[in-house]
């Protein structure tokens, strides 16, 4: 009684024939149009409730006790990893998400977010990237896999304080692990084996993501114990070293009161998280940046903009500091209108209510799955000054000045918020303006018509295509060379 209305389920599949399972998205949009803000869908026998535009959003997500994530992606999660510990992502809210939440936020605090050596070390990564970049001047090159290479990079230098070649084995192992498995996870495979179970055991592409996971649990067991090796307690190097002494620490209340059965950190939770946080702060930040690239090379008006931009404010430095950001707010509007455009993590995680509980009018019970689609407030009507239209303007006052309204928010919101929005913040400034500074991005001529709907998983990857790269300083020598695309 009261439970969101929804589409007619019918037995096993409930209305999974009903969506489009390579891109639930437009279907799930129909859905809102025709059923409201709030309304349910049964994927196999499990019902869930989704949430669409920025009212029903912030009324479910802003709350503190209910609407945490919950059961949703255990079993997914568990097998996953290999290993019972639940990280952070998808762990239950209780003692061990708060704690390790609050240790990662802390770890990256200390290893100098919003100080200075998180942005040397995000800076040092673009010189790597500047050299691929050098070397492909004048011809058009593939992207994908060059900011997959600088993102992870970026968050191993604070796991395990190691840069690594951009054809180290680990890299390329590790950036393949995202890249494919955030697209199974939650692509139609990651759908079908978490509400049919008679299909998991059946050799169906979620089986490599298992093969995958598990490939990579014996690698962080390894780095795990290359840094038990070498670490000295109370000299932490990397993230490792920080939870190994947090270890130490539970381990001396023992001895002292045997208080540690309080602790919820584990070798296990480490491993755990270590996946989360390099998993999550790769794909992200890599594919906002494939998107980024996919939309300054086709609206290059926009991209002379911001370089204009760029010059003025950076005139004389030697490079440009995430402080600037305040000096350039036709650059922030742009970032931030690639990110409301990209639509990189359009579902959020799901999450599960903690209680029975209302919501606009419903009754919606414990343990219902929410599905919070945070890309119906980025394009939501009369939140925008252009909602479907790639309009940088949507994040300028009349006055020019940078502003972000309340209906963006590709972090999420609530007590859940992305534990890693300040960390991509600064990347996407970074990297943005000191490649914008040096080189134009232009779309080949024989690139065709430029294909602005992503690939959907957890994270949408946009289609995979090739941007000609010019250093700036050779404008004038070759002044014909435009976009042969121009969308603005
Ligand atoms: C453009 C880049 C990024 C986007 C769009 C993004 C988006 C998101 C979203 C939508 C969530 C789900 C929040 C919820 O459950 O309601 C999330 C969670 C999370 N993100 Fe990010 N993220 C980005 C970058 C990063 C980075 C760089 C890191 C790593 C440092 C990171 C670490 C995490 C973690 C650990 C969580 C789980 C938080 C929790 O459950 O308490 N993310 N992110």
């Amino acid at each position: 009684k009261d439970f969101p209305p929804g589409p007619r389920a019918i037995p096993v599949f409930g209305n999974l024939l009903q969506l489009n399972l390579e891109s639930p998205l437009a279907d799930m949009e129909k859905l809102a149009k025709r059923y409201g803000n709030v309304y349910s869908l049964f994927i196999g026998a499990r019902p869930m409730v989704v949430i669409n535009g920025v009212q029903a959003l912030k009324e479910s997500l802003g709350r503190q006790r209910c609407f945490l994530l919950g059961e949703t992606k255990k079993p997914n999660g568990q097998s996953c990893r290999s290993t019972h510990a639940p990280g952070v992502v998808l762990a239950d809210f209780g003692p061990c998400w708060r704690d390790h939440r609050r240790f990662g936020l802390m770890i990256l605090r200390n290893f100098g977010l919003g100080k200075r050596s998180m942005e040397q070390r995000i800076l040092g990564e673009i010189h790597t990237v500047i050299k691929v970049l050098d070397e492909s001047v004048g011809k058009a090159m593939d992207p994908h896999l060059l900011f997959h290479n600088a993102a992870s990079n970026v968050i191993c230098q604070v796991l395990f304080a190691k840069q690594f070649d951009y054809d180290d084995e680990f890299m390329t192992f590790f950036v393949s692990l995202f890249h494919e498995t955030s697209k199974i996870i939650n692509g139609r495979w990651g759908m079908i084996y978490d509400s049919i179970p008679m299909v998991r055991s059946l050799p169906l592409p979620f089986q490599k993501a298992f093969r995958m996971f598990k490939a990579a649990h014996e690698r962080r067991l390894q780095m795990l114990a290359e840094s038990k090796q070498t670490r000295v307690p109370g000299k932490p190097r990397h993230f490792i070293d920080c939870y190994l002494d947090e270890l130490d620490k539970a381990c001396a209340s023992l001895t002292v009161n045997r208080r540690d059965e309080d602790s919820t950190f584990s070798e296990d939770q480490l491993c755990a998280l270590i996946l989360d946080l390099h998993f999550a702060g790769t794909d992200t930040s890599a594919n906002t940046l494939l998107s980024a690239f996919l939309y300054l090379t086709n609206y290059p008006r926009t991209q002379e903009r911001c370089q204009r931009e760029i010059d003025t404010v950076l005139d004389g430095k030697d490079q440009v500091s995430f402080e600037d950001r305040h000096k350039m707010p036709y650059v922030q509007a742009v970032i931030h209108e690639i990110q409301r455009k990209a639509n990189t993590v359009p579902l959020s995680v799901f999450h599960c209510t903690t209680e029975d509980t209302e919501l606009m009018g419903y009754s919606i019970p414990k343990g219902t799955i929410i599905i919070p689609n945070l890309c119906s407030a980025m394009v939501e009507e009369g939140q925008w000054k252009s909602h479907h239209e790639f309009h940088p303007e949507n994040f300028l006052n009349d006055q020019g000045e940078f502003v972000k309204p309340e209906a963006f928010m590709p972090f999420s919101i609530g007590p859940r918020t992305c534990l890693g929005e300040g960390l991509a913040r600064m990347e996407l400034f970074l990297i943005l303006v000191t490649l914008l500074r040096k080189f134009r991005f232009i779309w080949p001529e024989d690139a065709g018509e430029p294909d602005f709907v992503p690939v959907f998983g957890t994270t949408q990857t946009p289609k995979p295509y090739r941007m000609k790269v010019q250093l700036r300083g050779a404008d004038m020598k070759n002044p014909n060379q435009t976009s042969s695309s121009n969308c603005d």
